[in-house]
């Protein structure tokens, strides 16, 4: 006689623990727990992809851990391009932009990161690495101005080796760190590994045995991943309060796919401040008459609050996004 089949039990609540995910790489994840202590993890089934940033619920199985609840996130800073989805983290104080005098950054990544950083009313900082490098410095530092004018903090600094260690600059930018948690974003060259590696001593030490653990063995250098900066944490900072930075490649190709075509302009501060002034409620501000942003947009007859250069890039990002999805 068969025997009924038990049910798979289910996992009492008493079961779970916090965690929070450090890192990802494919399907697995690590998890650290609030004592600290650091363990693979692998999502129950399809719908619990998790991304560094967020707070699971899990529970051991072996030696591994198994990821039965994922809590409700603040925000997903994500990228879309036509064939996927990318999300970068979740549950982020700020999105830091680090852009360098050298290599000359693309202002349309940059629009681009900051779209996505409103989209999820994450709050931006850009940062202009190598003011050593005087003159290419002077001349980015020149093509900021709007974004300034726009209201974003937009750091000089400098990580030079040779540069002071408490260079005013870096200094500056950590006091708008302090207590809460970063996401790092910046085209190749910029400093980035420069950066996490002066807030973050032990950064390639962990970084080596991230990807021991995650990828058995292999190095991963594509992957996003969480650090803390206890240098710039007061002693027995609660575990809220504590600063962390979370370094991730893929600024290239910066995909808004999920963001509509009509909200664009309410993402771009230069732009939002006008939108309500436009003749026609569903103005798409790219011809109409009366459309107060076209009547800000400076060119050879008029000043205004809104550059020719950032209207452009919402005209190809406006055309981006209307195309047909998929
Ligand atoms: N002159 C100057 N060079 C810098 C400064 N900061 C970083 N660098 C140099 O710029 C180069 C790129 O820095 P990285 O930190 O590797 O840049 P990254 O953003 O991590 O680049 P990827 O790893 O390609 O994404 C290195 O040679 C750094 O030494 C600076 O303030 N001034
Ligand atoms: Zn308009």
């Amino acid at each position: 006689m068969n025997k009924p089949k038990a049910r798979p039990a289910l996992p009492q609540a008493q079961d779970l623990e916090p965690g929070l995910v450090v890192a990802t790489y494919g399907r697995h994840c690590l998890v650290e727990t609030p004592e600290g202590r650091r363990l693979i993890c692998h999502p129950r089934g399809k719908k619990n992809q998790v991304v560094v940033g967020d707070q699971v619920l899990w529970q051991i199985a072996g030696d591994e851990g198994s990821i039965e609840k994922l809590q409700d996130r603040r925000n997903l800073f994500y990228r879309q391009d036509e064939i996927r989805t990318k999300s970068f983290a979740a549950n982020l104080d700020r999105v830091l932009i680090l852009i360098a005098a050298d290599p000359e950054y693309s202002e349309s990544q940059l629009s681009r990161a900051l779209v996505a950083a409103e989209a999820e009313r994450i709050t931006p900082i850009i940062a202009l690495n190598k003011s050593d490098l005087a003159q290419p410095f002077a001349q980015a530092w020149e093509r900021l101005a709007p974004y300034r004018a726009m209201g974003y903090s937009v750091m000089p600094i400098s990580l030079s080796p040779r540069s002071p260690v408490a260079d005013d600059g870096v200094q500056a930018l950590c006091a708008h760190l302090q207590g809460l948690t970063t996401l790092v974003l910046g085209p190749s060259g910029s400093g980035k590994s420069t950066l996490i590696n002066r807030l973050v001593p032990d950064a390639q030490v962990e970084t080596g045995e991230i990807s021991l653990a995650l990828n058995s063995g292999k190095h991963t250098t594509t992957s996003t991943r969480w650090y803390w900066v206890p240098a710039l944490d007061t002693p027995n900072a609660a575990h809220a309060d504590r600063t962390a930075l979370i370094d991730s490649p893929g600024f290239q190709e910066f995909g808004l796919h999920h963001i509509e075509p009509t909200r664009l302009a309410d993402c771009m501060p230069d732009l939002r401040a006008h939108v309500g002034g436009c003749k026609f409620y569903n103005c798409t501000h790219l011809h109409e008459p009366g459309c107060a942003v076209l009547a800000q947009v400076e060119n050879e007859h008029q000043t205004g609050t809104i550059s020719v250069r950032r209207h452009r890039i919402y005209a190809q990002l406006f055309e981006e996004l209307s195309q047909q999805r998929w």
